[in-house]
């Protein structure tokens, strides 16, 4: 998968000065991620991290440049690709009524899995995943919300191979269902053909569970690596400093800014 100059650019009018401004929320963005990679899009708020998402879910379209989805151009082959990639966001859209395995085989009719095949896919993805059989049956409106997160992650596996785009999975999550997300995310790399793109502001998060993170600010890349190899750049040994030298904004502002919204 590549993309390559991918300007995404919005316009609106300011409610104040009542003048058109436009804004690139995505500009002139180009990198790879390599299958069964954890890809970090790491960023403070409103430097892309979303439209990028968006764009490669083709939701959005980007006013120029190219992105390829597994050999899939993501303009022209918008079915093939949506049919590849999963993206879980926040607030995952479920039957909250329904179960997690009910939700589960929901997903894999619309992936036009026959009956049988959804029922076992389902099945093998829950129960290799943690799940057990009693919570498997449980509405999702009774279930917690970090447990809610790793259903919705498990839904995103039932295409393989499968790019799975996981937006911000652990935001609002207390400190155990974090940990518990962040696991499950370890396991679903071990166990199945996935590859991940994460958003995410928690530097913890990024180098717990990324091979490679880019940093976004105002809609560009800043730095791509390793953690260790971003750190080495910047000659410091934590990823905060590394945040802070490229972007300008601390920790602290950035939880500020979440407080925020
Ligand atoms: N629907 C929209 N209309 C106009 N501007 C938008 C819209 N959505 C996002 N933007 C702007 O585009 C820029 C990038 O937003 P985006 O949501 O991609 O950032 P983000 O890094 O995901 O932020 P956050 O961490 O807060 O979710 C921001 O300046 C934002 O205000």
């Amino acid at each position: 998968m590549f993309y390559e100059t991918v300007k995404g650019s919005r316009s609106w009018k300011n409610a104040f000065l009542g003048q058109k401004r436009q804004l690139k929320a995505v500009d002139h963005v180009s990198f790879d991620v390599y299958r069964n990679e954890v890809f970090g899009l790491l960023g403070p708020n409103g430097s892309g991290k979303s439209t990028l998402i968006r764009l490669l879910s083709t939701l959005l379209f980007p006013d120029s440049g190219r992105m390829t989805v597994f050999g899939y151009d993501a303009v022209k082959n918008q079915q093939e690709i949506r049919r590849l990639i999963n993206r879980v966001s926040v607030e995952a859209s479920f039957f909250k009524k329904l179960s997690a395995m009910e939700n589960l085989r929901y997903a894999a009719r619309i992936y036009s899995l026959s009956q049988e095949e959804g029922g076992q896919k389902a099945f093998y993805i829950l129960s290799r995943l943690g799940i057990n059989e009693e919570k498997a049956h449980t509405s999702l409106e009774n279930l917690s919300r970090g447990m809610q997160q790793k259903v919705a992650i498990a839904r995103a596996l039932m295409t393989s191979p499968t790019l799975v785009l996981l937006d911000e999975p652990t935001t609002g999550l207390d400190p155990k269902s974090k940990r518990d997300v962040q696991e499950f995310v370890e396991e679903v790399m071990d166990t199945h053909d996935a590859t991940i793109i994460l958003t995410t502001h928690d530097m913890d998060e990024a180098e717990r569970l990324c091979d490679r993170i880019a940093i976004i600010d105002q809609g560009k890349i800043v730095a791509l690596d390793t953690a260790e190899g971003l750190k080495k750049q910047i000659g410091t040994d934590s990823l905060e400093d590394v945040f802070f030298r490229l972007t300008g904004k601390s920790w602290e502002d950035v939880q500020a800014d979440e407080d925020c919204e």
